[in-house]
């Protein structure tokens, strides 16, 4: 049985499963497994989010339910490459489709369009998404502590890493870490957004992040606004940072990434791991 979840999470949880299950209807998993290629063609994002300096997860977000439409993206593949001209280690699509005007055809788009890792972040409480994001070009697959029990995740874990795809484990809370922790992840994303009230609190990283053991990636999510925040969650420990909202609703996006990767590469920034 899920773990509990309320309000907003909840919500767009209950949404997504009813989406799936009209998708199941149309094409069983068998047969969507069927599809699956024999080789490993997923890129690891590991390596560059262990490399020196703050790797930037650019975010593809057509609109949130905190915000509403953020911005008109006629086609995520130019946005992404924008992104990568910037310098972004990797791309996140948002392909939730009711809340966040997302669609498993921008991750596609956004696939063929870059060389870097893409992340499908979505609602994923089945393995049957992983599928999906597996054949749909990602490289990397949310799974989002909050909207599952233990038993859920170290499956869904272990089905992401039979796929070839890197589970990004994401909590919110010091329970929600050490629940990540003891599935297994070695990728943790800290949402400094609850996702209950869609209250952002940069802190939440800043307390968070001394509980995820050395060697696993930390990645702070939410409320990045610019290169000042870069700054303070790589003094707090942060390897990546993931930004949606400022970089779409920004000027320039290639420009946006650049100023994000400068700041986290910045020489008097010491990572607190390697003094
Ligand atoms: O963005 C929301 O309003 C939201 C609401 C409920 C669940 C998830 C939500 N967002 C997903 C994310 O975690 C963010 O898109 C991502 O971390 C980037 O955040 P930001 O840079 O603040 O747009």
């Amino acid at each position: 049985m899920a773990a509990p979840t309320t309000s907003v999470l909840a919500d767009i949880v209950a949404g997504a499963r009813a989406d799936l299950a009209e998708r199941e209807r149309a094409l069983p998993l068998a047969e969507l497994k069927a599809q699956l290629p024999s080789a490993r063609e997923t890129i690891d994002p590991r390596p560059t989010f262990r490399a020196d300096g703050v790797a930037v997860i650019a975010e593809v977000k057509r609109a949130s339910p905190s915000r509403g439409t953020l911005a008109h993206i006629p086609d995520p593949a130019v946005l992404a490459e924008r992104y990568e001209a910037g310098g972004a280690a990797a791309i996140s699509v948002l392909t939730e489709g009711r809340r966040f005007s997302g669609s498993l055809a921008d991750l596609v788009a956004v696939r063929r369009s870059v060389d870097i890792p893409v992340l499908r972040k979505d609602f994923i409480v089945t393995a049957y998404q992983l599928v999906e994001a597996r054949l749909n070009g990602a490289d990397l697959a949310l799974l989002i502590v909050a909207a599952l029990d233990d038993c859920e995740l170290v499956g869904l874990i272990e089905r992401a890493r039979s796929l070839d795809l890197v589970p990004l484990v994401e909590a919110h809370t010091a329970d929600e870490v050490r629940r990540a922790v003891d599935a297994g992840a070695d990728v943790i994303g800290i949402n400094n957004r609850d996702l209950k009230t869609l209250e952002v609190d940069p802190s939440t990283f800043h307390r968070l992040a001394p509980l995820i053991p050395d060697g696993i990636v930390r990645i702070a999510e939410s409320g990045v606004r610019g290169p000042h925040d870069v700054i303070e969650f790589a003094r707090a420990g942060a390897d990546v940072v993931l930004v949606g909202e400022a970089l779409v609703t920004g000027e320039d996006p290639r420009a946006g990434v650049a100023d994000l990767v400068a700041a986290g590469a910045h020489p008097a920034l010491q990572h607190p791991r390697n003094p």
